[in-house]
């Protein structure tokens, strides 16, 4: 089986001449389906340029990204649309949640996107949001919702695909302790699959136990991985 991620010097820099600065210089890494992995680093260091490259949304001045054997900046630019939709799943820091929809509506973008019947839709939305343990909020509007809730509103989302690759960036920033930790055990035991590679960027050191490996970056570069705490 492939790696879920394969990336082989992986380089993007920004301003060219005089002012070129790199973000990411030559990082070879592999993550494999089954792991939670994740990126740590001080603020600048490139993770999230990292992750955009990865997730086909940066490309890269150099290097490759295999995804599950498919080397991705190889592909047509609507195929890589294509990748993004079905392939990865994103949770954003802030979850980016549409405040005039409902919580199912919220879930079922990217269904919609990929032109689904609506009604089809809305029940997809509304059995992944029973798997997050929000059922019973299906016709809410998010601001009615509490952090946690909202982030597992934007957790369903991201699920509703099947995505192979799941990515969080700072999944736990803007929430209490105890809610991190509810959030990360249920990213652990409901959503990583053998068949599912999670990567994880934070800054967030309550939540390292649940690392299977930590890749660790500073200027751009990866300056350690090493096994994580959790068992
Ligand atoms: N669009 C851009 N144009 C110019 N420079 C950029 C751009 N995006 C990122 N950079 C620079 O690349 C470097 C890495 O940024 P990046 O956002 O990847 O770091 P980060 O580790 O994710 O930081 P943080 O933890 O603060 O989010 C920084 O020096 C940043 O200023």
């Amino acid at each position: 089986m492939a790696p879920a991620i394969s990336a082989n010097k992986l380089t993007k820099w920004f301003g060219e001449g005089d002012l070129r600065a790199f973000a990411v210089r030559e990082v070879s890494f592999e993550a494999y389906f089954g792991e939670i992995l994740f990126i740590v680093g001080p603020s600048g260091s490139g993770k999230t340029t990292l992750l955009s490259m990865i997730s086909g949304i940066l490309r890269p001045n150099s290097g490759t990204v295999a995804i599950d054997g498919v080397d991705i900046w190889k592909l047509a630019s609507d195929q890589i649309a294509e990748f993004r939709l079905n392939k990865v799943g994103f949770v954003f820091q802030d979850y980016h949640l549409f405040p005039r929809l409902t919580t199912a509506e919220n879930v079922a973008i990217p269904l919609i996107l990929k032109k689904q019947n609506w009604d089809e839709s809305i029940k997809k939305a509304a059995y992944y949001l029973e798997i997050v343990g929000l059922k019973n909020k299906a016709e809410l509007p998010p601001v009615k919702l509490s952090g946690g809730e909202q982030q597992r509103v934007a957790l369903a989302r991201a699920l509703v695909s099947q995505p192979d690759l799941m990515i969080f960036d700072e999944p736990t920033a803007s929430l209490d302790g105890d809610t991190g930790r509810r959030i990360m055990d249920f990213v652990k035991n409901n959503i990583l699959t053998d068949k599912r590679c999670i990567l994880i960027v934070t800054h967030d050191s309550r939540i390292f136990e649940y690392a299977d490996r930590m890749m660790k970056m500073e200027d751009g570069k990866i300056v350690g991985i090493e096994k994580g705490r959790n068992d």
